[in-house]
């Protein structure tokens, strides 16, 4: 069975509008509902799991209604960080599915509305053969890594940095046993969770066009590059 969490709880706060980002409108529609989209249309059409903060919940139901947006999600509650909103969502799953090691699990942001149906499906294959798979796209700018308090840099080979986008699809189990471990600053996707557990991560090409929204400039990039995706 095919799971995706679809994390919808945060603020926006780098977004600075009236609403969180992901209830923003992108071509006529919230950007959130683009992303359950591309999940529907999937072929691995999996269970969708829809995280949000609890004030937001009616919201979203109403803006369902307006948009007479119909793609089946359960909705689960969100936590103060993306690490809790995920565990909430692993949570939920669990009880409605006894052994996690038949299912797959993908979780992505709700604020990359960009991603298509092909990069979610190729991300499911991936985890069914090793386990995990996160999307990453390579540096096209050249990179130095700072360190100490700032003073101090050097550069590294770019070939060797990636940078990782969802969604991040796991073996059911292997992300339950991860989300186990307390929450760690350094956690700042799931593969980051999953790696300190000892699991090997599948790193798989994404797409530079698979933006997150997260300031207002994006959101304005992200219709134009809608246009360039069928
Ligand atoms: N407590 C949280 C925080 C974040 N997210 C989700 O995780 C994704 C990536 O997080 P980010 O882009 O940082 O979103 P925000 O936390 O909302 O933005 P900001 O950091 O600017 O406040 C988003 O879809 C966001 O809704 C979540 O589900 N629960
Ligand atoms: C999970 C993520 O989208 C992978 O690039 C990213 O780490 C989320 O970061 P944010 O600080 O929550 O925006």
């Amino acid at each position: 069975m095919n799971y995706a969490i679809i994390v919808a709880g945060g603020t926006g706060s780098r977004m600075n509008a009236d609403i969180p980002k992901q209830f923003l409108s992108l071509k006529g529609m919230p950007v959130m509902m683009h992303t359950l989209l591309a999940f529907h249309k999937s072929q691995s059409s999996p269970c969708i799991i829809v995280v949000l903060h609890k004030d937001m919940h009616d919201y979203w139901s109403a803006l369902c209604e307006t948009y007479r947006f119909d793609i089946p999600h359960t909705l689960v509650t969100g936590g103060d960080s993306r690490f809790s909103s995920v565990k909430n969502g692993i949570e939920a799953i669990k009880s409605m599915h006894a052994n996690l090691s038949n299912s797959l699990i993908a979780v992505h942001d709700a604020a990359r509305p960009l991603v298509t149906p092909a990069l979610i499906d190729r991300t499911y294959e991936q985890a069914s053969n090793t386990g995990t798979a996160a999307l990453a796209v390579r540096s096209i700018n050249s990179v130095r890594i700072v360190s100490g308090n700032g003073l101090k840099n050097n550069a590294c080979r770019r070939e060797t940095v990636y940078l990782m986008q969802t969604p991040q699809t796991f073996n059911g189990a292997v992300l339950s046993d991860a989300y186990e471990q307390p929450e760690h600053e350094m956690y700042t996707d799931d593969a980051s969770v999953v790696e300190k557990k000892g699991y090997p991560i599948s790193i798989i090409d994404g797409d530079t066009r698979n933006i997150k929204i997260t300031f207002p400039e994006d959101l304005r990039i992200a219709a134009i590059l809608l246009e360039t995706i069928d």
